[in-house]
């Protein structure tokens, strides 16, 4: 059962004596989109990370539908690491460039031993025409490549899902494109999204709420 993403007053960072977030709590609840707001350098992606499951905290638990995550990255048992997606800024560096975007979509699929004949079905809900599917990275706009890393962080159908200034490069068509096509997913799985942006704006539309970090405030003192 879906319960939540919960982050329970973690300490991250990439220094113990310096932590970039402290003793800061966040949940993401199921079929909702939370939105996380705050300047440059306060924590963002950071937060966003660690509730991947890609970046192990120096303190506190995140919590994945109530089971503790006691392990980060590689080492977090599959059955975690596939039910959580993540989108980032910039698609150029999350996707291998030498692989055309029907390879890149299939990926998780592949790694996991599932079939990849979902990938066309996948393009087609994020709007990728089979011609494109055949391109590589350095052959496509920003636009275009970011729905292939929607397509695939959407292949596993994960029960959570990160977009970490997803939009920032995107111009405004896309970006309300790609928003719809998430909202879209949410709708008929009950997925619960973390939206990440600088664009308070955005995250108004977007977001059920809006929390702010701020960096003061994750600061003792
Ligand atoms: N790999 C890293 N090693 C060392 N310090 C880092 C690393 N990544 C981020 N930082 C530092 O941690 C702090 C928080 O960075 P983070 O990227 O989480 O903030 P953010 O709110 O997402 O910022 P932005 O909105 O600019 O993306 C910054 O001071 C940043 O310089």
């Amino acid at each position: 059962m879906l319960t939540g993403l919960r982050a329970d007053a973690i300490t991250a960072g990439y220094h113990p004596r310096h932590p970039v977030v402290t003793d800061y709590s966040l949940t993401v609840h199921p079929g909702q989109t939370a939105g996380l707001a705050g300047p440059s350098g306060s924590g963002k992606s950071t937060v966003a990370r660690v509730l991947a499951l890609l970046h192990k905290p120096f303190a506190g638990t995140v919590h994945l539908d109530d089971v503790p995550v006691t392990r980060y990255r590689g080492r977090a048992p599959r059955e975690q690491r596939t039910r959580i997606g993540i989108l980032f800024q910039q698609p150029r560096l999350s996707v291998d460039p030498r692989m055309t975007l029907r390879t890149a979509i299939a990926e998780p699929l592949r790694a996991n031993g599932r079939p990849v004949d979902r990938v066309d079905e996948l393009a087609d809900l994020v709007m990728l025409t089979p011609e494109l599917l055949g391109r590589r990275p350095h052959e496509v706009s920003d636009g275009q490549l970011q729905r292939a890393c929607l397509a695939r962080a959407l292949a596993l159908r994960p029960a959570y899902l990160i977009c970490d200034e997803m939009t920032t490069m995107l111009d405004a068509s896309t970006t309300a494109a790609l928003v719809a096509v998430i909202r879209d997913y949410q709708r008929r799985t009950g997925a619960g999204v973390l939206a990440i942006s600088h664009d308070t704006a955005l995250l108004d539309r977007w977001a059920d709420r809006v929390v702010r970090l701020d960096h003061r405030a994750t600061r003792p003192g």
